[in-house]
């Protein structure tokens, strides 16, 4: 990884800049297999399935007998695990259910909102270069604790017209029945407008390549609702004297192997912790499988020297990670001054991968710099939180002067004669 000692903060962006391609260049891509699959439906999902994934399907829906023989395929000890990373976000995300508080804003005026599970939504799951069924556990499971009425399911098929078994086991798991196999932009289309086979829905979620990411921001613009754009994935972590050139090795790496577009980034307030670093990665990367991957996404990573860790702090803020790593001898007051990320892992035993697979945070996180005005996905990403409100006569009577007097100082009429003529009975 490329060393920088010490840059001014007015080179902070320019070094920070995410390697991924010019972003309209993508959509001008993306664009016309919206348009077809808007326009041609089935038939234009086969063409660019064919195009893109190499495979041609006679079905998308994924048949009860391949949900069946996926369910013997998954090993025993991998489907403990995943019933325990289920245990564990489901716990989290029920947590974050908003128990409905009824407020009376003034006497007989009683307010109060409720969440209703958006009725039909769309779960996007990556698996173009790793078939990545932690992510159904990130989607599926507050899509149900919401109580979303229909729920779907695309991830693109392998060259046999297959899906990762562990996905498909999974997605029984936590309860979804409706999976095509289908990826890509096109998959993302298919859920915004609607086609013969594939139900539309009113929210996509999940996260993908830049492809996927560039189509979803094109559907949001068109009437579909969409999570956030997460696209390829980032770490950002700040080490101190105290940290551990192996783990931190091992952190980078953990998102290096997600794609070539990934980017990793280590600021230390410790030199020699800089080149301890880059020997581990260079001894790590030959274990890795995805060693090739790893190092191209390497070649778009850095690792800064810093004077103190207050200023790391300042520059993680301005590059707004999607994971932020604190390797310090105090996270936590570190952790304080956290602005801009999407999920923060504090102390030396806490590695990233543990939020990517089981600890119980979501891992559809916002990348590219989003997490300045986004947060990840949660049980709020699948509910509407509607707000009701009850007055009585005698409530009216105490808030309608006051609902009068604003109405016509808009010149609205109307809205006060609704008052009125109540009052008048
Ligand atoms: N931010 C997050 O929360 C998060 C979580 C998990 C994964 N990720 C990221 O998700 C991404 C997954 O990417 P992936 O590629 O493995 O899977 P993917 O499923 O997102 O993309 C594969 C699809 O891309 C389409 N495609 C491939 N080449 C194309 C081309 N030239 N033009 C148009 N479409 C094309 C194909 O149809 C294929 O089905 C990685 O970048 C990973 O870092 C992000
Ligand atoms: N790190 C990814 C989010 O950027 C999520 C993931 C899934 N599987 C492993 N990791
Ligand atoms: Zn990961």
């Amino acid at each position: 990884m490329e060393l920088i000692t010490n840059p001014q903060p007015l080179q902070w962006p320019t070094l920070l800049k995410r390697p991924i391609f010019d972003n309209a260049e993508i959509q001008q891509r993306v664009m016309p297999i919206l348009q077809e699959v808007a326009k041609r439906g089935d038939e234009a999902i086969r063409h660019y399935t064919q195009l893109f994934d190499k495979v041609t399907l006679n079905a998308f829906q994924v048949s009860e007998e391949e949900m069946a023989e996926a369910q013997r395929l998954v090993p025993e000890t991998l489907q403990q695990a995943i019933a325990q990373a289920k245990r564990n976000i489901e716990l989290f995300h029920t947590a974050q259910y908003d128990a409905e508080k009824q407020i009376e804003t003034m006497p007989d005026v009683i307010c109060w909102r409720k969440s209703v599970g958006i009725e039909k939504v769309g779960l996007y799951i990556p698996g173009g270069t790793a078939p990545l069924f932690s992510t159904v556990l990130m989607l599926g499971v507050p899509a149900q604790i919401a109580g979303c009425q229909e729920i779907i399911l695309c991830t693109p098929a392998d060259q046999y017209g297959k899906v990762n078994p562990a996905i498909l086991f999974t997605a029984h798991l936590v309860g979804i029945q409706k999976i095509y196999k289908i990826g890509g932009a096109q998959a993302i289309a298919a859920m915004a407008y609607g086609t013969a086979t594939i139900p539309k829905v009113h929210k996509i979620f999940g996260p993908g390549n830049q492809y996927v990411t560039a189509a979803k921001q094109l559907v949001s613009q068109t009437g579909t609702a969409i999570d956030m754009p997460a696209g390829p994935s980032e770490v950002l972590i700040i080490a101190d004297h105290t940290a551990n050139a192996k783990f931190v090795a091992a952190d980078l790496l953990s998102q290096a192997e997600h794609g070539t577009d990934s980017q990793v980034i280590l600021l230390t307030t410790h030199a020699p912790l800089a080149n301890a670093v880059n020997a581990e990665i260079a001894r790590q990367l030959e274990t890795l499988p995805r060693k090739s991957i790893a190092e191209k996404a390497l070649e778009n990573s850095k690792i800064i020297v810093l004077p103190d860790t207050e200023t790391a702090m300042a520059m993680s803020n301005v590059y707004a990670p999607e994971h932020l790593i604190l390797a310090v001898e105090d996270p936590d007051a570190l952790g304080e001054k956290v602005i801009n990320a999407g999920s923060v892992f504090l102390g030396h035993y806490t590695p990233e991968s543990a939020g990517d697979y089981a600890s119980g945070t979501n891992h559809t996180l916002p990348t590219n710099g989003y997490a300045k005005a986004y947060s990840g996905v949660s049980l709020d990403s699948f509910v509407r939180k509607i707000t009701f409100q009850h007055i009585s006569k005698q409530g009216l009577k105490n808030i309608g002067l006051t609902i009068s007097t604003m109405a016509e100082a808009e010149q609205l009429r109307a809205h006060a004669a609704a008052v009125y003529v109540r009052l008048e009975e």
